[in-house]
């Protein structure tokens, strides 16, 4: 297991229930009910039984069509929602049972948030927007703009500080939210489909850029995207939610391989196995293999052309130069293939 400690978001069996009575309906909901069997009854279940975790460090995405709960339950991770029923704790601390002034305190110096309109302010420089929420925290102008420049040099502004937002591509914009949102070192950061905006080249752009942020800073982050190929490429797990639950909660190489619902099996048909497999997660322990090890983090697709060339029928696969298993190459050649 990659991700280990205590988790930082840890939530237990949540609802969230929009409605004329909300907590009076859930004491009466019976086990079992849909969300359509909700709404008959005049109710909207935005989310709907919601148990996971989020550990230091992780980046979990959470998936889902338009609709399917993914704004709400992040919401009420930083209970910008109050919950209708369950429990939240954020860094140990039941987030429900926080005052005015401490959630306040909690939201401004643990979390940041990046939508998916950048939110910038118009007739502010890209320093000035970056500063702001140091300014709200009364830092003195040599501070905040000390901070400010290392983040625009951070997210690659160097040079733009002056540029006005109306100056800059919807890329750059995006890239003036996230520096702003990291000025203030969060250490959980939601990001709500920032990148939904941005054309498909520039998307893919950040995507790398935020994936370069992320080892370096190793923040822990809750990303939503309705689309599957970011969720793969960004994700340490994710989380495919439909009609506010969550159907399966896993890394992408378990959500492509092994789908838990026939939901998120429709989701995987089209996707290139190959690309998002490691060696790693086929390699079986205990089992010996003779030669040369692959390394447990390549994909079955960057090892294609030895999957094709090799005659061996179990290849070694090594974690940090250990050897952790092998895997059977006809079935990674399957992958490779689709036979899968
Ligand atoms: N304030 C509200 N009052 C009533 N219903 C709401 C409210 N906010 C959300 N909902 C409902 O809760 C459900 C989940 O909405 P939510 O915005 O979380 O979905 P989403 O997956 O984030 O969608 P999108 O990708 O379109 O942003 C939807 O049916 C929505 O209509």
């Amino acid at each position: 297991m990659r991700f280990m400690g205590s988790p930082v978001i840890s939530a237990r069996n949540v609802w969230k229930i929009f409605g004329k009575d909300p907590v009076g309906y859930l004491k009466t909901l019976q086990p079992g009910r849909s969300f359509d069997d909700i709404r008959a009854d005049g109710y909207i279940a935005g989310v709907r039984d919601v148990s996971l975790d989020v550990a230091r460090g992780e980046m979990l995405v959470i998936m889902g069509l338009s609709g399917s709960g993914k704004s709400t339950l992040v919401r009420c991770f930083s209970r910008l929602h109050e919950i209708t029923g369950g429990s939240i704790e954020v860094d140990g601390q039941i987030i429900g049972d926080l005052s005015e002034k401490d959630l306040i305190e909690l939201r401004r110096n643990k979390m940041g948030m990046v939508f998916q309109s950048f939110g910038l302010l118009p007739h502010r420089t890209v320093l000035d927007n970056v500063a702001f929420p140091l300014e709200m925290r009364g830092q003195d102008r040599h501070t905040r703009r000390k901070r400010a420049l290392e983040v625009i040099e951070l997210v690659g502004l160097a040079g733009r500080e002056d540029y006005f937002p109306r100056e800059l591509s919807g890329g750059q914009q995006q890239r003036v939210g996230i520096a702003r949102s990291l000025a203030i070192e969060p250490d959980i950061w939601f990001l709500d489909e920032p990148f939904s905006a941005l054309d498909p080249l520039i998307r893919r752009e950040m995507q790398d850029e935020f994936l370069r942020l992320q080892a370096m800073l190793g923040k822990t982050i809750v990303f939503i995207t309705h689309d599957f190929d970011e969720a793969l490429r960004l994700a340490d797990r994710i989380a495919i939610m439909k009609d506010g639950a969550v159907e399966q909660c896993d890394t992408p190489d378990q959500i492509v391989m092994n789908p838990t619902t026939g939901y998120v099996a429709k989701f995987t048909e089209e996707i290139d196995k190959a690309r998002v497999v490691h060696a790693g997660v086929l390699a079986r322990a205990g089992v010996v293999g003779e030669g040369q090890p692959v390394e447990a983090g390549a994909t079955v697709q960057q090892l294609a052309r030895l999957l094709v060339n090799d005659s061996r029928d179990l290849i070694p696969v090594a974690d940090k130069g250990q050897v952790i298993g092998a895997l059977d190459r006809q079935g990674a050649l399957d992958i490779l293939l689709k036979a899968s």
